[in-house]
This record gives structure tokens, sequence and C-alpha cells, in this order.
């Protein structure tokens, strides 16, 4: 796991007050990290163009040139005229050195963005936007100094002393490549504070390994999952939650007839089993139960897990107050959430925008909630802890990738798992089993997901 943060202007200002350590001393650091990534990639004599703005993100970028130049084919290209002190006096040294400037792009091995970083405001002028637009069409290996400028396109963002928050939006999944963190000349452990978000690595998944030895299947949990006008949603969510470890899932529902297909390991009734330990609704249901049958089922403080239908039912507003409660959202869905419990009224492109803080506001009216905000990079929050899951790829956008994940939360609710580490470890379950299928990235379905459980 590893610290998120909204900025690391703060964390700089305490190495230059509490650490005696300068601008000069933090950014040559910046730079060095860059080199040694660049000389442990690419062979001498690689062709380097890094192309600089006018701050310190620009700043880094110049430095960058002094320190591989004479060894590497380095030119510099000035999207804008060094500006900041510290792009001034990179700019003196990079000259006294003789680092070339070109007044145009040129083909290139290895292509470094350093136009802008944290400092980033408004928008691109038109000649910077074509600028970055023939920057993408070069082929080149391509770096983002401590973040893509807008709309660039790295293969590797080298980020700076800390990983910021905004490389996780949903909206730059797309640009940021491969994330490595440069230190700045003290340990990142010394450099970081501390923080509430947290960004989740693949090895924190802990999976319900069966270690008693004496036990039988009432040992590990059962599973209800209301089930609703679209029977297979239960069906892959409950699916899932039995090849996850679940001792018992049973589907809940009227219609006898409508089970009858159903596979034949999962079981069905009408009403809650004696030893239901969690309970799942929402996917498929529908108008399947009225609300009074809904809250008669919920009259239990069973954990639960709810997707889909519910976040537009005003019946959610009496379950979010409970202990042990999983929401799993995607944007349209959060966004509906949102305005059903009055916290805001915006766009699906608003939220996706604000992720963090929407999730944020949330939680903080609702402390005992656990939200698990779906996206590109999963956002997973209660009360003031919040992590992101980055792992997920577009395999998993397909119907019925949500309805596995459901029965994954379940699965671990059912297993006594605490809502927020059931709604952790499925996340990362979920990405895991994505990442393992071998299949082409266009052909996932919710039973390969379902199939891959049992390679975990
Ligand atoms: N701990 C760290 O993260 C360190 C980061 N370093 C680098 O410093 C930059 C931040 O530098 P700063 O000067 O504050 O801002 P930028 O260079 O990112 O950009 C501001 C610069 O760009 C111009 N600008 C802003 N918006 C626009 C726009 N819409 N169009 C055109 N130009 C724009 C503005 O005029 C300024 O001149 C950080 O990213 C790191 O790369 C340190 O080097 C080490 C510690
Ligand atoms: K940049």
């Amino acid at each position: 796991m590893q610290k998120l943060f909204d900025e690391v202007g703060s964390l700089d200002r305490r190495c230059y007050d509490d650490f005696y350590l300068s601008e000069d001393i933090l950014m040559e650091h910046a730079a060095e990290g860059m080199a040694a990534f660049i000389r442990e990639k690419f062979a001498k004599d690689a062709k380097v163009i890094v192309v600089t703005g006018s701050g310190n993100n620009g700043a880094d970028g110049i430095a960058l040139t002094r320190l591989i130049h004479g060894d590497y084919d380095v030119s510099l290209l000035h999207a804008k005229e060094p500006k900041s002190p510290m792009a001034q006096l990179q700019q003196k040294r990079a000259d006294a050195l003789g680092v070339p400037i070109l007044t145009q792009l040129q083909p290139c091995d290895v292509l470094v963005e350093a136009i802008v970083g944290t400092g980033f405001q408004g928008k691109f002028s038109t000649q910077l936007t074509q600028l970055i637009q023939e920057m993408n069409t070069l082929d080149s290996y391509k770096i983002a100094c401590d973040m893509p400028s807008p709309n660039f396109f790295a293969d590797t963002t080298l980020t700076m002393g800390a990983l910021k928050k905004s490389l996780f939006l949903d909206t730059t999944k797309e640009y940021v490549g491969e994330i490595h963190v440069i230190d700045l000349g003290i340990s990142r452990k010394l450099y970081e504070r501390e923080s509430n978000w947290y960004l989740l690595d693949e090895e924190d998944l802990e999976l319900p390994h069966r270690k008693q030895k004496n036990s039988h299947k009432g040992s590990y949990g059962h599973l209800a999952v209301l089930s609703g006008e679209k029977l297979g949603a239960s069906v892959l969510s409950a699916s899932a939650a039995l090849r996850f470890g679940t001792g018992l899932v049973t589907l809940i529902g009227y219609e006898k007839e409508q089970f009858l297909n159903i596979p034949s390991a999962l079981m069905y009734g009408h009403a809650l089993p004696q030893t239901t330990s969690a309970i799942a609704l929402g996917m498929g249901l529908g108008e399947e139960f009225s609300d009074k049958e809904l809250l008669a089922f919920l009259d239990t403080d069973l954990p639960l897990i709810i997707d889909a239908d519910l976040f537009y039912k005003d019946i959610i507003l009496k379950l979010l107050k409970r202990k042990n409660i999983v929401l799993t959202p995607h944007p349209k869905e959060f966004v509906s959430l949102l305005k059903l419990t009055g916290i805001a009224d915006i766009s699906v492109e608003t939220l996706q925008n604000e992720r963090f803080e929407y999730a944020e506001l949330f939680c903080k009216k609702y402390p005992h909630a656990t939200l698990l905000l779906k996206g590109a990079n999963v956002i997973i929050g209660q009360n003031e802890k919040f992590y992101v899951n980055p792992h997920g790829s577009a395999k998993l956008a397909k119907g019925g990738s949500g309805d596995v994940l459901s029965g994954l939360i379940g699965a671990l609710l059912a297993q006594g798992f605490e809502a927020l580490h059931a709604a952790i470890h499925a996340s990362l379950a979920h990405t895991t089993l994505a990442k393992h299928y071998s299949g082409a990235d266009f052909s996932l379905t919710p039973n390969d997901l379902i199939e891959q459980i049992g390679k975990l």
C-alpha cells in the first residue's frame, strides 16, 4: 500500500524548513531520477528530446538535459521560454555546457514532456495543444516529468517525491502510463507525511484461504442473494460467491419456476435461511419486491452488499445508517445516490472529474457505510479512510462484471470480513481475475471471471 497526496508543495516546504534542503537539491534529485531511468532503459547515444515549459517542471527537464548531455544525443525544445528563477538558472547551466536547443520536434528515441506539472492552470493555448498532438505522433518512448501535461500520452510518468491523487483520476488513466516515484534527496518514508488516502498494491490481496482443519460448510458463512426480475444477475453474483469460499449460497425469490434452471450448487427459497450471515441485493432486482417486502428481508443487522437498482430507490436512505453495509455504485448510480441523499445534484462528468471529493463527501455523511465507487480506478472509502485500486482494466467493461464483484464482496462479508476489508480484497480479487485472464482482452465474460476464481 502506498500513500496518495492532494499536493506535495507542503512536503517540499518541510524539506526546506525542517531538513535544511533547498529547491535546487530537490530539483537535482528529480532530474537525476529521470536520468537514471533513461540510463537504465536506453543505450548511450540514444536520441533524447526534452520539451520544457516556463516553470519548475520545465526546470526539471532542463536539468535532465545537463545530466545526460555528453552521453546521450540530447536536445532541448522550449515549449515556453524558461521563466521561473530555477528554470532560468537551469538554462544558464545547460547553456554553459552547450546543450543544443531545437526550434522544432524531430524523430527521437526518447521524448520527455516537461511542459507543465503541478502548476498547470486553466487551459493550454492552441499552439501548445498542437505541440502536444505533434509529440504524441512521434514514434518515441514517452516520459512525462512529474505528471503528463494535458492530453500527452506517456509510456511512463516519473513523479517527484510522492504519488499525487490526480494521477489516479479515471480521466488520467489513459495518459499516465506506468508510474514511478522519484526520491528527492531523502527517503520517501521521511519525505511523506500521514495521509488518509492509499493506493492498493496487488500484493495487498488477502484471500479467504481455509486454515481451519476441523470445519464444515457452515463454517464459511451463508450468503442470501435477493433475486429480481433479471435472475441472471443474481445467479452470477451467487455463483461468484460460492466460488470465492462461501459455505452456502441461497437465491431468494418468489416464483419457483424461475429457479428451475439455476446451477445445482445454488439453493433457492422464499425467505432468508436461518443461517444467513450476509445478504446481497440490488443486482437485477427491478421491481420484484415492494419496498415493504425489501425492508422485511432487511430487518436484520446482517452485513449487506447493495448494488445497482437500489441506488435509484428511496429505500436506500433507510439502509445507509447501518453498520457493515457495502455500496457498489458505478458513476451514474453514484450520481443518483448523491441526489437521493441530498449531497449533490451533479452530472456524471462532474463526478468523474472530482471523484475523490464526492467520495469523501459521501463517506463523511455516512461514516458507517463502505463505498466502492466503480470506475477505471476504483475508490473504496469508509469514514475517513480511502483506497484506490488502479489495477482494473478495460477487460472488465462488460455486463455482469459488477454482479461478479458483488458476489465476491458478499462472499467475504458472509465469511466474516469486516465491510471495508471485504470491499478492498474483493476489489483486488476482481481486478486480479481480469489481469490473469489469458484470453483476448475483448472476450472476458462474467463466467470467465468466475472460472478464474479457482486460480487465484
Ligand atoms: N516535490 C515535487 O513535486 C517537486 C516538484 N518539482 C517540479 O516543479 C513542478 C511545479 O513547478 P511550478 O513552477 O510550480 O509549476 P509548473 O512548472 O508545473 O507550471 C507552472 C508554469 O507553467 C505555466 N503554466 C501554467 N498553466 C499553463 C497553461 N494553461 N498554459 C501554459 N503555461 C501554463 C506557468 O506560467 C508557470 O510558468 C512540478 O511539477 C515538478 O516537476 C521540483 O522540481 C522538485 C520538487
Ligand atoms: K509534465
